[in-house]
């Protein structure tokens, strides 16, 4: 069952208003009230994996928008973008990078931390994984606060990276700073969302 308070379909965040497909995006996710906290309105994707079309959808969206835009990387951050993240890096030619929580990499590693809507984390990215100069898009299923994409970002930059972008499927506005510059940017870098929760009481 999906919730009725599933994000809508951005409208300015460059994918365009009328494409047709971001309805049935919208439509496949499912919102549950107070999880894994009290207050926390969790907005779950699953539903939308279990429609193989939907599930293209939203992954053929990102690669229209990355591809052919020499993007050598796409990084997705443990564990959701890991679940659109290679798909959208397989289809464009580019490598995946897996942005993993604390001592899951085996190797010598860069390290950030970084607070969440609900508590306080670490991503970790192998040392080699990206190239000084090497143009990269950041992967997630979701920007809430925007501190793990802000960690992801702070990662690839330290290996030299050159962070083109942050993609997302949902955009919630659980901002810290001004609500616009936020929503677009993050440590500078824009945000691409498919969907936005604008305007519904979060
Ligand atoms: O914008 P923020 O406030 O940083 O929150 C967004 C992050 O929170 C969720 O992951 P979570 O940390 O719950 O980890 P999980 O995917 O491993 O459950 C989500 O998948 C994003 O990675
Ligand atoms: N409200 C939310 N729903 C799903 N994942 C999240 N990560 C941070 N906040 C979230």
């Amino acid at each position: 069952m999906v919730a009725d308070e599933a994000p809508e379909a951005a409208k300015e965040t460059g994918c365009g208003a009328a494409d047709p497909r971001l309805q049935g995006i919208s439509d496949a996710i499912r919102v549950v009230p107070h999880f894994p906290k009290p207050g926390i309105m969790f907005n779950d994707i699953t539903p939308l994996l279990l429609r193989p079309g939907v599930f293209k959808d939203a992954v053929d969206m990102f690669v229209e928008r990355y591809r052919g835009m020499g993007i050598a990387a796409v990084a997705g951050i443990e564990a959701r973008g890991f679940i659109f993240g290679p798909a959208i890096a397989l289809a464009i030619g580019a490598k995946f990078i897996p942005l993993r929580k604390p001592k899951k990499l085996p190797g010598d590693v860069f390290s950030e931390s970084y607070a969440l809507e609900y508590g306080t984390d670490c991503l970790e990215m192998h040392v080699g994984a990206i190239e000084p100069g090497e143009r990269a898009v950041v992967v997630d299923d979701l920007v809430a606060t925007g501190g793990t994409l802000s960690a992801a970002i702070k990662l690839l930059e330290r290996a030299g990276a050159d962070v083109v972008e942050c993609a997302c499927v949902i955009g919630l506005p659980k901002f810290k700073v001004p609500l616009f510059f936020f929503f677009f940017f993050c440590r500078g870098q824009p945000i691409y969302s498919l969907l936005s929760q604008f305007g519904k009481g979060y």
